[in-house]
């Protein structure tokens, strides 16, 4: 793509201060030098990745609400499938009460009609793709990539001591669930992410820390992207 050195500069700042900061503002320069040259507005789609407890929720309400991005969140859009009248409620219920993952292809045509009611093209999808198979689905049938993956790495106990106070009554925050939800979570979750870092598409938090300090350190991410 055509490169000029106004945004040589930026960048190169940007990668002196953090190096992260710095790949990630060049590439997505890149990506929307050839869309302009082809012309095409497809949506700026960010997967927001993290243990159970891991504050993935309450940073994307931040981020929806300071950047103006959409807030789609896999577990909510389950969970409201789940507590109305459908075929798919009961195996819902069941997965998510054992902490397993519900199929690939229910969550996916879920998370493809919210995109497409969605007016925002700036999108975050809040817990998903919790496997490859999660993944790869998305690919098929929504037939995009996403453009930015944040991943809230999170120690487990403090995860642990989240979800238990978290206090919203849900099947899945009990001790029992929780230590299920956190071994899927390593077994499944953690290739997802490997996959993604392996494209430079990974920016890690360390999710340690009030969710105001933890914001201070997704604020300069978010406000360095021209989209
Ligand atoms: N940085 C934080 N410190 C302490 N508690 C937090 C923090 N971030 C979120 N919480 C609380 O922890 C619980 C889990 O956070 P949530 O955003 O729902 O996590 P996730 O979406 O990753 O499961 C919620 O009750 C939330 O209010
Ligand atoms: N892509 C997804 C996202 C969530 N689920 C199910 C399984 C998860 O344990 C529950 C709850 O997910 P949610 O993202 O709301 O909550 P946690 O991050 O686990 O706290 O929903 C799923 O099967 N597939």
């Amino acid at each position: 793509p055509p490169v000029d050195t106004k945004w040589l500069e930026v960048c190169g700042t940007l990668y002196y201060r953090n190096c992260e900061v710095g790949i990630f503002v060049y590439s997505r320069y890149c990506f929307l030098a050839k869309e302009g040259a082809s012309n095409q507005r497809s949506p700026f789609i960010t997967f927001v990745l993290g243990g159970p407890g891991s504050g993935k929720g309450t940073q994307c309400v931040k981020i929806a609400e300071t950047f103006g991005f959409a807030h789609l969140s896999a577990g909510d859009l389950l969970r409201k499938e789940m507590s109305s009248d459908n075929e798919n409620r009961a195996m819902i219920w069941d997965i998510i009460k054992e902490g397993k993952i519900v199929p690939s292809e229910i969550t996916v045509n879920l998370i493809r009609r919210a995109i497409e009611s969605s007016k925002n093209h700036k999108i975050l999808i809040d817990g998903f793709p919790r496997s490859d198979e999660n993944r790869i689905a998305f690919e098929r049938i929504v037939g995009v990539e996403p453009d930015l993956v944040l991943f809230f790495d999170c120690p487990e106990e403090e995860m642990v001591k989240r979800v238990l106070n978290r206090n919203q009554g849900r099947i899945d925050d009990n001790i029992e669930t929780i230590k299920k939800r956190l071994k899927v979570f390593e077994k499944l979750n953690l290739p997802v992410i490997n996959h993604y870092s392996a494209k430079g598409k990974v920016y890690k938090i360390n999710a340690e820390g009030t969710a105001d300090e933890i914001f201070e350190k997704v604020r300069p991410l978010f406000a360095s992207l021209s989209i």
